[in-house]
């Protein structure tokens, strides 16, 4: 009989309180499953590494992985970039079956977290019908350059502000598509609005929770007769443990609905050549590992799509680290968008993304951030 454990993919950051919050993930599905061993690991950034948590759970003697992604939607890393590390692993672990579930997605479960995080905010209980018609709602999503995963954020949105009874809603984005933060604050400025409820859709914190955050209290100090509400992202609550438990159990037993079947699209999409296999140069490197030693911050562990997308040999890097194979990666569209974010510019944010921006774009934003007045666009 094969011993069965539980590995949960998380995203990782460079802040330290992420990854600590993150590991409360993994406890609350272990006070779910005590007798199965449980472990994550992040993608980037963040010790433990992915490769790390499967190792431990091959080393507890299991033969049957299921791996969940610890990601609120289907974008590059749920749909590529974990599944990549998981076949590699497979691939060089004869005997090891990887099961590989969904997205949390936009489970009712999921819903309920952030309504619960919304109603927080506000310091209410429960609303009636049309006690937050006067209010605002602002929806903070992620960002990606997958445009139906944007669209579910949209879609969140949209549930939310019906079942709550918001006066008016907007989606905006941390990052990599728009409208971004900033001018989606300025644009909701503009409706008048008095009461405005920024609700970040993140699992835990981390450099863009900073960002949002920080963002808000920007704004907010412009207009005093506004009162903001920033809502708490969504971290370790009961619906979101739950929501896990429900993909956990939706691969161990293989019935994931064909459509949202990811393990399956990746292998599909890199036998047609589709797959942009983003490289993670940032993935956390245990400095033990001969294998991962390339000295240069890579670790190519993993398959690389070499079929769309553009391949790094098209154009110039301009900065430190040299990728030697041809990765590719998501376009990233409207990147130039007057509404869409600025905050990557010099941020020390791959190539991938920054080889995208127009340099018109990236003289603009330099320019306004050298203004003595200190104006900055960086939303
Ligand atoms: C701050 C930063 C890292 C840094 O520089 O420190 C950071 C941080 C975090 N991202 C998180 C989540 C996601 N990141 C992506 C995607 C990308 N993220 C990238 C960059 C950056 N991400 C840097 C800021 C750059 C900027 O200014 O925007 C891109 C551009 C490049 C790359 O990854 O290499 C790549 C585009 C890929 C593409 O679309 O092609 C997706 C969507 C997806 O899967 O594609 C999800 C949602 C997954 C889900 O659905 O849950 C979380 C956890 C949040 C949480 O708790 O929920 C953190 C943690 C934190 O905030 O610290
Ligand atoms: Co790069």
């Amino acid at each position: 009989m094969s011993k069965k454990g539980i590995m949960i993919c998380g995203h990782g950051s460079r802040a330290k309180s992420a990854e600590e919050e993150f590991a409360l993930l993994a406890k609350g599905v272990r006070r779910l499953y005590p007798d199965i061993p449980v472990e994550y690991g992040f993608l980037e950034y963040s010790a433990p590494n992915i490769h790390m948590g499967l190792d431990a759970l091959r080393d507890a003697g299991v033969s049957e992985i299921i791996a969940v992604p610890g990601m609120l939607f289907a974008a590059t890393h749920a749909k590529n970039d974990i599944p990549s590390v998981l076949t590699t692993y497979q691939d060089k672990n004869e005997g090891l079956t990887v099961r590989y579930g969904r997205e949390l997605g936009l489970h009712p479960q999921m819903i309920a977290a952030f309504q619960a995080r919304i109603l927080e905010a506000l310091g209410v209980d429960h609303v009636h019908d049309g006690d937050l018609y006067d209010t605002m709602l602002v929806v903070v999503g992620r960002g990606t350059s997958d445009t139906l995963a944007n669209a579910e954020a949209a879609r969140l949105t949209r549930i939310v502000s019906e079942n709550l009874g918001f006066g008016w809603s907007e989606t905006v984005y941390s990052g990599v598509t728009f409208p971004s933060v900033g001018r989606g604050l300025e644009m909701a400025l503009k409706l008048g609005y008095k009461k405005i409820v920024v609700a970040p859709y993140f699992l835990f914190s981390g450099k863009l929770i900073d960002r949002i955050y920080n963002y808000v209290d920007r704004v907010a100090a412009s207009v005093p007769d506004v009162t903001f509400y920033k809502a708490h992202y969504l971290s370790d609550q009961d619906h979101v443990i739950n929501t896990f438990a429900e993909r956990i159990e939706e691969a161990a037993t293989g019935t994931i609905v064909e459509t949202q079947d990811l393990m399956a699209s990746f292998k599909d999409r890199l036998a047609k050549g589709e797959i942009e296999v983003h490289h993670h140069h940032a993935e956390f490197r245990d400095p033990l590992d001969d294998e991962t030693k390339d000295g240069d911050g890579h670790d190519h562990d993993h398959h690389h799509g070499h079929g769309a997308g553009h391949s790094h040999d098209d154009h110039d890097h301009g900065h430190g680290h040299h990728h030697h194979h041809g990765h590719s990666h998501g376009v990233y569209k409207h990147i130039g968008h007057p509404n869409g974010p600025r905050t990557m510019i010099d941020q020390g944010v791959c190539c991938c993304f920054m080889s995208q921006f127009p340099q018109e774009v990236i003289d603009e934003e330099r320019a306004l951030r050298i203004e003595p007045t200190g104006a900055s666009a960086s939303a």
